[in-house]
């Protein structure tokens, strides 16, 4: 089994850090290929950032969907462009936040959010209702960390997603902990050791739902929202993306 796991923004070490959790969920059969844009935003942070990340993601998106694999990531946790992913793609495409959403919910009445910056509470708060899993989230809380300031191993991102864990267990109730940014993906076992409570990645919880998503045959539904794009012309620096 082939899955294509696109990092929507454009940081290579990232990327890398993504890949490594993603090969370390995968099941030994499972190949995964993990591979960002060549352009739009070096992070995601918020609405802005999100519009541009998804030109890039889509090309990827249809790379993987043209070498045949068997299924998608989109490793960012707004979930960036996934519906549009999905109207291009046949394979099955699980974002990241979705994924965790989910799995959280199966083992734990009320799980915390935990992201990077303010800016990107609303949007998760959006995809939870949109996703219809608002109840089951007790809170979704920053921990005021750049995204990329996870890329060094000398800030103090790691004791600010700390701190901020500890307050979900002391005033949301939170009985699980969900991990609100894809570049955290490394981080979730020692702080699920260290706070002592379930802490979730997005990135191995899409991976399996891909894995059994496609062990299962179920492909994306072509029937409404996700029916393939009409063929129509597109004016501009977009006119490669045109439906054709
Ligand atoms: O929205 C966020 O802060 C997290 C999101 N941004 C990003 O570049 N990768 C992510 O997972």
């Amino acid at each position: 089994m082939r899955i294509l796991v696109v990092n929507p923004n454009t940081t290579a070490s990232m990327t890398a850090r993504i890949g490594a959790a993603a090969r370390a969920a995968a099941a030994p059969g499972t190949e995964v290929e993990a591979v960002n844009p060549a352009m739009g935003p070096a992070s995601i942070e918020g609405y802005y950032d999100e519009a541009f990340a998804v030109p890039g993601l889509l090309e990827e998106i249809g790379r993987g969907e043209a070498t045949g694999v068997d299924g998608h990531v989109i490793a960012c946790f707004d979930d960036t462009g996934l519906e549009a992913a999905r109207s291009l793609a046949r394979a099955p495409v699980v974002g990241i936040g979705e994924a965790a959403f989910h799995m959280a919910s199966l083992i734990a009445g009320r799980f915390t959010v935990v992201t990077t910056l303010a800016r990107s509470v609303p949007a998760i708060e959006h995809n939870l209702m949109k996703y219809g899993l608002a109840a089951r989230c007790a809170r979704v809380r920053a921990a005021e960390v750049p995204v990329l300031a996870l890329e060094d191993a000398a800030s103090d991102a790691r004791r600010r997603i700390a701190g901020v864990i500890e307050q979900a267990k002391d005033e949301d109730g939170a009985e699980a902990i969900v991990l609100g940014c894809a570049g955290m993906a490394d981080l979730a076992a020692a702080l699920s050791s260290a706070h002592g409570l379930p802490v979730v990645d997005g990135v191995a919880s899409a991976v399996k739902l891909v894995e059994g998503l496609a062990a299962l045959g179920l492909r994306t539904s072509k029937t409404l929202g996700y029916a393939t794009p009409r063929p129509k012309r597109y004016t501009g620096l977009l006119d490669r993306f045109a439906p054709r």
